[in-house]
């Protein structure tokens, strides 16, 4: 009887020590995860910090050696980072970077440049996990990609349109789906200039629907009507690359590209050249040499979602 009451008195005190304890050692472990974590959050946002200001640094040396003042994808150590810019009164630029870090860390800071020395005037601060003042232009909405041929559009395309609710469309594949041939065979039927009538009447009617990620072909801004009316509808990307990334990238494809038949080399060479000054019109140039697929896809998309 007298066990029976040691026992009965034993066990609850057993279970309410071990209770506590558990709960003790439990609350002490996740203070030691919470505190890391969040020591892991503040070196992030240290990071992503850093690369912003880098971002805005290494735009200062682009445009010391010519390159024109134009919103920029940069990517800084592994940290994707938004250069925007903005021409203010008194030969200022207003410049804003925002770096794009891991576990949804954004860090944006600006700048007001001189236009002229390069030299900064002041910064203008740090803020967290905060959109940029980028007005939405109403006209422009659709995404547009541009650049030379193998600089990705199609390829970045198809990765950006898994990620964006918007309608992809490519003009290339839209002119092949709607002729029944393929671009080579319609080059030799009926040559370049047929072509390009029929490729500015396919950007006509895919730039009148309500709003569509648009892949186009190469040589879409050859013609000054086309750049006039991706410039008035369009938020363009333009892709670029440098020529031998392009040459490397076009020697291991089969698909046929009628314009660079021939020396490949050279023709890559000729037609960057020709065609450097014509894609400058574009919203954010972003240079793919050496970049992902899915990184180009993710960066382009946060520039877009910055847009609307
Ligand atoms: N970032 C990249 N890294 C490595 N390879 C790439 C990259 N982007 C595209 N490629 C490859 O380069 C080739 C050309 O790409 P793609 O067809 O998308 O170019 P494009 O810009 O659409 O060319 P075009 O103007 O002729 O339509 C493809 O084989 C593609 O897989
Ligand atoms: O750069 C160009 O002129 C071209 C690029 C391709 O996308 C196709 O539109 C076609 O081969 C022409
Ligand atoms: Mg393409």
């Amino acid at each position: 009887m007298r066990q029976t009451d040691e026992r009965g008195f034993a066990l609850p005190a057993v279970i309410a020590v071990t209770t506590l304890l558990f709960t003790l050692v439990t609350f002490v472990a996740a203070l030691a995860v919470r505190s890391h974590e969040a020591g892991r959050l503040y070196e992030e946002r240290m990071r992503v910090k850093y690369a912003a200001e880098t971002g805005i640094a290494k735009m200062q040396q682009e445009w010391a050696l010519g390159q024109r003042k134009q919103d920029t994808l940069l990517d800084v150590g592994g940290v994707t980072v938004y250069v925007q810019v903005e021409e203010k009164p008194d030969n200022a630029l207003h410049v804003v970077a925002t770096g794009y870090g891991e576990k949804g860390v954004q860090q944006t800071i600006s700048a007001l440049i001189d236009q002229k020395t390069l030299a900064i005037i002041n910064w203008i601060g740090y803020h967290g996990n905060k959109k940029t003042e980028a007005p939405m232009e109403h006209s422009k909405r659709h995404l547009v990609l541009i650049g030379m041929m193998g600089t990705g559009k199609t390829t970045i395309g198809q990765a950006i349109a898994a990620q964006v609710p918007l309608p992809w469309k490519d003009t290339d594949q839209a002119l092949v789906a709607k002729w029944g041939c393929s671009i080579a065979d319609f080059f030799a039927l009926y040559g370049e200039e047929r072509f390009r009538e029929e490729e500015t009447q396919m950007l006509e009617a895919c730039l009148a629907e309500p709003s569509l990620l648009l892949t186009t072909g190469g040589g879409i801004v050859l013609r000054e009507q086309n750049r006039q009316l991706l410039a008035e509808r369009a938020f363009v990307v333009h892709l670029d690359a440098e020529p031998e990334e392009i040459i490397r990238r076009l020697t291991q494809t089969n698909e046929e590209r009628p314009l660079l038949k021939g020396d490949l080399r050279q023709r890559v060479y000729d037609i960057y050249e020709a065609r450097r000054e014509l894609y400058r019109f574009a919203d954010v140039r972003v240079d793919t040499t050496g970049k992902s697929i899915d990184e180009m896809a993710t960066a382009i998309v946060r520039a877009w979602q910055d847009h609307v």
